[in-house]
């Protein structure tokens, strides 16, 4: 649905925003982009939505190269896709039901027609009962849903959503998730999600790509990164609780997850044991995604083996493994 070949742009000043991306995002995949600041997040948006034309390579969406168009066939594209953003910008002096239906009077749309299309989006989104609501009288999660269903008017096969959930506390942003989710199953959707927030990309990707520097430093399905034990993004997707602070121990990071065998915390402490090693777990955190237990576990570990040893010892099981203190 979304396929971005050899994308570069460069700003004047020699900046170069996006260095060569290759991505691949299927219909109805649900794909996060992150990295940090400066990354080249926004300007990837820009270019698929057509603000910015690409230095070289081609955006396509939905089979359509959208770079090179202009006037009327980059409006009939820009239909294809639709924006949610960090903050809503709803027009103050309408009700919901009057926010959504603006791009249905812009595009020109009977009023008749129009009329059954905001119930069915209002329906859509739960907001059935604040049709007549003005933003102000709307809290930020319902002024979202507002934001998703005139993103969703034109029926678009694509939905950009630039820091959807950013402004909003930690039980909005769930519900705001699980309905983009919802949203996704029910209309088969593709959804791409740029967020800084990895507990974003955790709750509702199904796929991820970090960003830096303009280059793509790792991309792939959420089980295949969490996987990739010892990665940023496996590290940041699974975080730890952070140590007491001046504890001195030795400490061995060890990445679960990485085969679909992979041992148990139990079993590697049992080996651990056998050879003569103690160890304890310091710090750990376990989940499952994908039907694979993924995880990571930060052990103290002794001081009379020598840490190659205990490394080799840890990566012959199967685990990666690597000394953090
Ligand atoms: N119009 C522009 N002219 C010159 N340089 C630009 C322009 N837009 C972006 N850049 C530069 O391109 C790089 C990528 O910027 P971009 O805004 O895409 O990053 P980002 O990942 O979205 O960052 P943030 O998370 O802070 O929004 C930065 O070095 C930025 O300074």
């Amino acid at each position: 649905m979304i396929t971005l070949t050899g994308l570069r742009k460069k700003f004047a000043g020699d900046v170069v925003a996006l260095d060569g991306i290759d991505l691949h995002v299927p219909a109805g995949e649900i794909h996060g982009i992150v990295g940090r600041s400066g990354a080249g997040k926004s300007t990837l948006i820009r270019c698929l939505t057509a603000l910015e034309k690409p230095s070289e390579g081609s955006v396509e969406i939905d089979g359509q190269e959208v770079s090179g168009l202009t006037g009327e066939k980059l409006r009939v594209a820009r239909r294809r896709i639709g924006m949610v953003f960090q903050h809503v910008n709803l027009l103050d002096s309408r009700t919901a039901a009057g926010n959504i239906a603006h791009p249905l009077e812009v595009a020109g749309v009977p009023k008749k027609q129009r009329d059954a299309r905001v119930r069915e989006l209002l329906d859509l989104v739960g907001l059935r009962d604040r049709a007549g609501n003005y933003p102000a009288q709307l809290s930020g999660g319902q002024k979202q849903r507002v934001g998703i269903a005139r993103a969703l008017a034109a029926e678009p096969a694509v939905l950009l959503c630039d820091e959807p959930t950013s402004a909003l506390d930690s039980g909005t942003t769930r519900q705001i998730l699980s309905l983009i989710r919802d949203l996704r199953d029910r209309l088969n959707i593709t959804v791409l999600i740029i967020t800084h927030e990895m507990s974003v990309v955790r709750e509702v990707c199904d796929s991820v790509t970090l960003l830096e520097n303009g280059k793509i430093a790792e991309s792939g399905s959420l089980v295949e990164v969490l996987a990739h034990s010892g990665s940023t993004l496996s590290k940041e997707l699974i975080p730890l609780p952070p140590l007491p602070v001046g504890e001195r121990m030795r400490l061995v990071e060890v990445g679960l997850g990485s085969t679909e065998d992979t041992p148990s915390a139990t079993k590697l402490l049992a080996l651990l044991a056998d050879a003569g090693v103690g160890a304890d777990i310091a710090a750990g955190t376990i989940e499952t995604v994908g039907g694979r237990r993924v995880g990571r576990l930060q052990l103290e570990v002794s001081d009379s083996h020598d840490s190659g040893q205990i490394i080799e010892l840890l990566t012959r099981a199967g685990v990666y493994a690597e000394v953090v203190a």
